[in-house]
């Protein structure tokens, strides 16, 4: 822990930045199974929203392990820290006055849930992308399934490392055949419903 660290309070602040981009800023933050298709429906809101004068920032699992959580695994350990860095960052950027979609798998309830508490009430949307793993290992966009079953990956969300479902997420998004256009479009029309667009 830092010693002797006084916060700066600056002039300029959150609500200011907001209101020059009109928009309230948040984090939609997408979770579920590798292959569910959190990447694809977050990059089709981003594409929305910006279609729409938002003012957005997509944080995407795969590219931030190529940087700032490169250092990272997929213990247990290693997770629970990537997922509080990706807060950190997500909470800086809401400061910022962005909308920020992220998608991560983020396993564990606890650290979706420190993401929450770091933000002010209605600034976190969880979203639940509940594609089952049946139709995820069916999809495996990067092979990576095959794999987790042939013991050449360890510590495989699914298959040997645990993912612990959304109990009350602001969003649902099941899965029943529909296309992920379709699921963007219902992703919209809920947040709109909802007040947070
Ligand atoms: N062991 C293991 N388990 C799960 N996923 C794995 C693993 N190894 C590599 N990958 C690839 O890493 C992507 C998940 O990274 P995340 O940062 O979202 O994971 S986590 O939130 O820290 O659990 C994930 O990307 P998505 O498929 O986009 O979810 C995989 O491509
Ligand atoms: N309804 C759907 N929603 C999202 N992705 C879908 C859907 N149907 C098929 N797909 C495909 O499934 C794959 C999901 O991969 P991706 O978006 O990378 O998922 P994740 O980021 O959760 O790992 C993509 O190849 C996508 O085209």
């Amino acid at each position: 822990m830092a010693e002797n660290i006084v916060w700066h309070q600056h002039k300029i602040d959150k609500a200011e930045r907001a209101k020059l981009k009109g928009q309230k800023p948040m984090v939609i933050w997408l979770t579920g199974l590798s292959g569910s298709g959190k990447s694809t429906i977050a990059n089709l809101l981003e594409q929305k929203l910006t279609a729409a004068g938002k003012h957005t920032y997509l944080l995407d699992g795969d590219n931030v392990r190529h940087g700032l959580c490169g250092d990272l695994g997929f213990s247990d350990k290693d997770r629970v820290e990537n997922i509080r860095r990706i807060s950190e960052l997500s909470k800086l950027f809401v400061d910022a006055g962005l909308i920020v979609i992220t998608a991560f798998i983020s396993p564990f309830r606890s650290d979706r849930d420190f993401c929450r508490k770091l933000l002010q009430a209605g600034e976190f949307v969880e979203v639940f992308v509940d594609t089952p793993l049946a139709e995820c290992e069916k999809r495996d966009p990067k092979g990576l399934y095959q794999k987790a079953r042939d013991g050449q990956i360890k510590e495989f969300t699914g298959i040997d490392s645990p993912y612990q479902k959304p109990e009350n997420p602001e969003v649902h998004l099941p899965f029943s055949g529909q296309t992920a256009a379709q699921s963007a479009d219902e992703l919209i029309a809920s947040l709109t419903d909802k007040g947070f667009l």
